[in-house]
């Protein structure tokens, strides 16, 4: 066995107040406007000496964090340009702090119909998914890098044709059977990398995701590895300023039920909905000419 006799070391670390539930009410007319979200904010940069001495001289409390995040919401337009604010804000104004990242779920709301008439100030939860964004701000004057990667998640989807899967390779160990119609169903995580912060941030949300949704509906899809890639191409193609798009699906498999053996026919028509075990499919679509997306990627909380 070899004996490991180097010096112990810090290595990379960070920390933050995760997840504080923020609502904001936009107030300013009779018909309210709602965002609600889970924050979290993640500092890095000098904060070796709390961990190495118990130091806390360069430490921003992350109570004071989360008041910060709270007191920015009054500013709340979009969620990126909150987490834009926030992130500057770390960098900028606290001495310490050489690159901040915030993170945002955002959970929509659907203004409940009365008399066929969106109400103003109730609604109900809408859809399954979550709006993410993920913000990071690095550095000051020209060595400064932004970085805004935008997303959603458990979008949950399924069509009842236009999916194959066949001619896969097989070995002693292979007992499934080729299909030129099955279910297929998914509970889609997507994050997109935008070059740019100007953007119309919620008007591309939605776009994003709808190029995503008629791309699942009308591809043929051989497989879902084919369904992720052309999904991705297609929020590429029509958004000149997303640089690449990651995409996570597992395969919620609809197997079809044997009612043979109770003397009734089954044609694609009675499934069993196993939750696991699932394919997990993950697949980037990007560009050669990406720019560099530096620290972008660098997580916190894995939640956004
Ligand atoms: O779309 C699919 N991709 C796979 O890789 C796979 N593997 C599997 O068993 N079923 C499927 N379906």
């Amino acid at each position: 066995m070899t004996e490991l006799t180097g010096k112990i070391v810090l290595g990379p670390h960070q920390y933050g107040k995760a997840e504080n539930r923020v609502v904001r009410i936009h107030r300013d007319t009779p018909r309210h406007e709602i965002r609600d979200m889970n924050v979290s904010s993640c500092l890095r940069g000098d904060f070796g000496a709390a961990h190495l001495e118990g130091d806390q001289g360069t430490v921003l409390p992350t109570d004071t964090q989360k008041q910060t995040i709270y007191a920015y919401a009054k500013g709340v337009e979009f969620v990126e340009t909150y987490a834009l604010a926030l992130a500057r804000h770390f960098v900028d104004d606290v001495e310490p702090v050489h690159s901040a990242r915030i993170e945002i779920e955002e959970y929509a709301w659907e203004r409940v119909a009365v008399d066929g008439v969106g109400h103003d100030h109730t609604w109900t939860r809408k859809g399954s998914e979550v709006r993410t964004a993920a913000v990071t701000v690095q550095g000051s004057g020209r060595a400064r890098r932004e970085w805004v990667i935008g997303g959603l998640k458990d979008l949950v989807v399924l069509k009842s044709t236009g999916s194959e899967f066949a001619g896969f390779l097989t070995d002693p160990y292979t007992v499934l059977e080729p299909t030129r119609d099955r279910v297929m169903a998914t509970s889609l995580v997507a994050k997109w990398r935008f070059t740019t912060t100007d953007v119309d941030w919620d008007v591309t949300y939605a776009g994003i995701k709808a190029t995503m949704l008629e791309r699942f509906a009308n591809l043929q899809s051989k497989a879902l590895q084919q369904t992720l890639f052309e999904m991705g191409r297609a929020v590429l193609e029509k958004y000149p300023f997303v640089a690449e798009i990651r995409l996570s699906a597992p395969n919620k498999h609809h197997f079809v039920y044997d009612l043979e053996r109770f003397g009734v026919a089954n044609d694609n028509e009675v499934f069993h909905a196993d939750d696991r075990p699932y394919g997990l499919i993950q697949a980037t679509v990007q560009r050669e000419d990406a720019p560099d997306a530096g620290i972008a990627w660098d997580a916190y909380t894995g939640a956004v």
